[in-house]
């Protein structure tokens, strides 16, 4: 897996994935994401869909009541040395049976400071599985200026993909209104400020002073009223400074009166880098308590010094009842070095079961969510609790039986509200049963052996992956996506038989609304018994291994709204006749199935998501998809339909991705009219027999959709590049490939700052290219603009400051009458493909035997002269080396046999070489091709 993806879009939940692009068809990508939709990858020229389903369906939301009533005078801190220890008993004492709120920051603090960027659905997974441990409060994310910030972009994502979640609370932080708008319009339905009481912190983590971001929390606040958002306060620093030291706890007292004054429901005070200790901590929560009253107030203490356990307990005697804590004590402040993370919320809660205060979290669960993003991470936990049990349960397991040790355990504190049925329990059991784990079943990282809680003596709906009604206690959700479970390919085999064990599961369970098993390796075809599952609202199972037709009755069932089956690449199927409207989704990407899209596809009237490429479908699309006017997502790429793009399409208002390519779609057809579909964000139509024409002038630049990825290659577009491109400024893919296109490469191409691909070779443009003119696309990962065009290219005047995207991957720049090797490519770092070919290259510099990135080197029909040099065998990453028709003379670099592991063609044919051909080719070599014909 290589140089995959800048994350460009991703969409949790009920939407697709954009993940950018990358140009070598050749190389084996992999992404992931935990969706019922999964992951759309797209390339240049070659699309590929993946749709994974990871879900995780059992949450546990307690609801809990905050319980705020401590006063303050329980601080009083007694004066007479021999009633210490009383006194101390009866406090805590006063806390037993207390609730406290627990506002769980990893996802935020926690992760915010890590360097290489978390994948978003590693980080809605981790979000999560919080949920299920029964934390209340998850601070989910940041909008923050992602330049501050970069671990933290995704923060609409990843609002996105924990928006299908209920009973719990997700603030994210808010800097400036900006920030508080994106954050509205991603869904956010609490947000929090953080003021700092040091003047220095402050300019140092917001770039203003403490007064100019008061007044931009107000602002905010002001403008979260109007939302009847709630807003929460942090106070960073509030008893140390990474610059100026000490705190004063009147500062401190000072910027928390001025949260509460503005309106802050709850204010936190934040320890940032850890330096407190309960000397410190104790005179500042007086001073604040004088101001804001105490069931306003929250504590937030950092680890650094280990003091962070003692501060809380100090701060609940002194009427605190909401702390702050991030999952394995991960975290830091990217603007207070040395800072490590929060106290560890296993440890507070691990404390707290020790005094009695309940927070109605799972310690057992929680560990798992801590576990799960370590190790993810790749590193061990901060939380000491989490390792000692963790050691314990390891010693332990072995020594005593599983009753034993779970009654003993101090991870049985969950309190669930109904032990599941036994019949139910019985039959999963039976179905755990009928699969091995292996961690090969499941190739991707956040997969773990899901059923290896699944204990016979234990309450089935605390198994991983079952979900219960909570009132009732049957199951009715089943998730085993990405459990490392292993179905034997012999449908006899008495280990697996899916069928059977589906059935007795089924039977019993028609209760059942969700069953994800997606990446387990099923391997047969789907039970006909499912259609008797009525209740059934989702059914995930993607890349299953299943064959066979799938039974056309689950079409029908009442209460279907999700159906994916993605990547069963030997599942069979029709679409049926559709009678019910109830289809939010049907996602069948990679299958067998074939037939037409029935007409009846109009009473699908909820339907918001239609993917169904690289199916044997075809046909002409029924202009009745028009009407389903919830459509967002319509993907019928790689199938045999025909005829014309019916214009009802472009009613479909609420379009946002419009996917046709590789079909044989034709007709003349004005771009121009999908200018009116207003949320078009991606429009991919290559490789079809379509003519495409703009009318740049009847487009209204006003109402342009926000176009983020436009695929026309090969659509016979004539005439000049599109004039309304320009106005797409958010537009990070264009591929105008292999098109009629004439005129020069309008300028305006090169100011749109966010491409990361631009492909615009095999046309007729022509005119000079400077190279430098690319130094606007600092994210360009991807160029070609070689092939018919007629361009000529120079290096232009800036090569010396390296201004050009040192980042490109990518360069095609075939049959561009380069005489020399062009010098600026010394400063891609991170080049994998070189396509120089049918030039007039005369000689190869010796620092590009340097870029051992390089996997694809292309210089074949070059003048190229001279010996090879066996520096060539530094390239131990290549893939392709083609350096075909030229004029190289000497011998074969004897390495070239045996210098690289992961080559596949070697073609030096065409040339004056002599000597011999190398005898030796490294042990497990991929070659499969090696052409030195035409030589001497
Ligand atoms: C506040 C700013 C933005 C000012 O930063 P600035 O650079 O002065 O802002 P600007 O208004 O000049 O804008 C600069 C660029 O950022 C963009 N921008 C501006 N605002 C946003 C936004 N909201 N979202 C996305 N982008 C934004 C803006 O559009 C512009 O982009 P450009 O034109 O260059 O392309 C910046 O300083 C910032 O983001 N700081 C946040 C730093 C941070 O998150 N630190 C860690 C959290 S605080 C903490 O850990 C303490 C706490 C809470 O945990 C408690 C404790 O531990 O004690």
């Amino acid at each position: 897996m290589t140089n995959s993806n800048t994350s460009n879009q991703v969409n949790f939940n009920d939407h697709i994935y954009y993940f950018g692009e990358n140009y070598n068809s050749d190389l084996k990508l992999f992404s992931f994401a935990m969706s019922d939709k999964g992951v759309v990858m797209d390339y240049m020229g070659l699309q590929h869909l993946l749709y994974l389903g990871m879900q995780r369906g059992r949450f546990l939301n307690p609801i809990p009541q905050l319980v705020t009533g401590f006063s303050s005078s329980a601080a009083a801190i007694p004066t007479c040395s021999s009633c210490d220890a009383m006194d101390t008993a009866n406090q805590l004492q006063s806390l037993h049976s207390r609730f406290l709120k627990i506002v769980e920051v990893g996802p935020r603090d926690g992760l915010q400071n890590e360097k290489s960027i978390v994948p978003t659905d590693v980080k809605v997974e981790l979000i999560k599985l919080l949920v299920s441990s029964g934390l209340s409060v998850i601070e989910a994310t940041s909008f923050v200026s992602p330049k501050w910030v970069p671990q933290l972009a995704d923060a609409k994502d990843v609002l996105e993909g924990i928006q299908d979640v209920e009973g719990v609370s997700f603030p994210v932080l808010t800097p400036n209104l900006k920030g508080f708008e994106a954050a509205v319009a991603a869904g956010a339905k609490e947000v929090a400020v953080f003021p700092a009481a040091s003047e220095s912190f402050s300019k140092a983590n917001l770039n203003s002073g403490i007064e100019d971001n008061l007044a931009r929390c107000r602002d905010i606040a002001s403008a979260s009223r109007s939302y009847s958002i709630p807003i929460r306060g942090y106070i960073s620093c509030v008893v140390g400074c990474p610059f100026e030291g000490h705190v004063a706890p009147a500062k401190v007292a000072y910027v928390a009166k001025a949260l509460n004054e503005m309106g802050c429901s709850e204010i936190s005070l934040g320890d940032t880098i850890g330096v407190g200790t309960p000397g410190t901590v104790v005179p500042m929560l007086e001073a604040v308590l004088d101001v804001v009253p105490v069931d306003k107030l929250a504590v937030h203490f950092h680890d650094t010094y280990g003091q962070a356990l003692s501060n809380t307990l100090i701060s609940l005697q002194m009427g605190i009842s909401v702390v702050d804590s991030s999952v394995s004590g991960l975290g830091g402040c990217p603007y207070a070095k040395g800072a490590t993370g929060n106290v560890a919320t296993e440890d507070v809660v691990y404390m707290l079961d020790g005094i009695g205060v309940k927070t109605n979290v799972d310690l057992g669960k929680l560990m798992q969510a801590g576990d799960f993003i370590c190790k993810h991470l790749g590193r061990a936990s901060n939380s000491r609790a989490a390792t000692a049990l963790s050691k314990f349960l390891l010693l332990f397991s072995s020594l005593f039986p599983t009753t034993l040790l779970t009654n003993c355990s101090p991870l049985n504190h969950s309190t669930h509200h109904h032990e599941c049925h036994e019949h139910e329990s019985y039959a999963l059991l039976q179905f755990k049963e009928s699969f091995l784990t292996s961690k090969s079943a499941s190739y991707n990282p956040i997969s773990y052996p899901k059923t290896a809680s699944w204990v016979p003596t234990t309450d089935c709906c605390s198994w991983d992956g079952i979900e219960c009604n909570e009132l009732t206690g049957h199951v009715i959700g089943i998730d085993l996506s990405s459990g490392q479970l292993y179905g034997s390919m012999d449908p006899n085999s008495t280990l697996f038989s899916l069928a059977s064990t589906l059935t007795s599961l089924t039977q019993n369970s028609t209760r059942l609304e969700h069953l994800r098993l997606s990446f387990v390796t099923i391997s047969s075809s789907l039970p006909h018994t499912l259609t008797n599952l009525t209740s059934l609202q989702k059914l995930t199972l993607r890349q299953c291994e299943l064959y066979g037709e799938f039974p056309i009755g689950i079409f029908h069932l009442p209460n279907l709204r999700v159906l994916n089956l993605g990547q069963n690449q030997n599942l069979r199927g029709m679409l049926p006749n559709f009678h019910s409207s109830s289809f939010i989704n049907i996602i069948l990407d990679g299958t067998s199935f074939y037939g037409t899209i029935p007409t009846s596809i109009e009473n699908l009237t909820s339907l918001n998501c239609f993917v169904i490429p690289r199916c044997s479908f075809y046909g002409a699309i029924p202009s009745a998809l028009g009407n389903l006017t919830q459509l967002a997502q319509l993907d019928l790429a790689y199938n045999g339909f025909v005829g014309e793009i019916p214009h009802s399409l472009f009613r479909l208002e609420n379009l946002e991705i419009l996917s046709l390519g590789y079909n044989f779609f034709e007709g003349q057809l004005a771009l121009d009219m999908f200018l009116k579909l207003k949320m078009l964000n991606v429009l991919d139509l290559p490789y079809n027999k379509l003519s495409l024409f703009s009318q740049n002038r009847a487009v209204n630049m006003t109402i342009i959709p926000p176009i983020q990825w436009l695929g026309l290659g090969s659509c016979n577009l004539t005439g000049k590049v599109p004039t309304w491109i320009m106005n797409l400024t958010s537009l990070y893919h264009l591929n105008l490939y292999k098109n009629n296109l004439q005129g020069e490469i309008p300028y305006f191409l090169f100011m749109l700052e966010n491409l990361t691909g631009l492909n615009l070779a095999d046309n007729w443009l022509e005119g000079h290219v400077e190279l430098d003119m690319l130094s606007k696309l600092k994210k360009l990962t991807a160029l070609g603009l070689g092939g018919g065009n007629k361009l000529s290219f120079s290096e232009g005047k800036n090569t010396s400051n390296v201004t050009i995207p040192s980042q490109i991957q990518y360069l095609e720049l075939n049959s561009c009458n380069l005489v020399h090797f062009p010098n600026i490519i010394q400063y891609l770092q991170e080049l994998t493909n070189l396509h120089l070919p049918c030039n007039g290259i005369k000689t190869i510099p010796d620092w590009i035997w340097n870029k051992t990135s390089l996997q694809c080197l292309m210089i074949f029909n070059n003048p190229l002269i001279g010996e090879i040099s066996p520096l060539i065998c530094n390239l131990q990453s290549l893939v392709y080396l083609d350096l075909s028709s030229n004029n190289l003379v000497g011998m074969i670099p004897s390495c070239l046999g045996s210098f690289s592991r992961s080559l596949q063609i070697l073609s030096l044919a065409g040339n004056k070489l002599t000597g011999n051909i190398p005898q030796t080719y490294v042990k497990g070599n991929a070659l499969q091709l090696i052409d030195f014909s035409s030589n001497k």
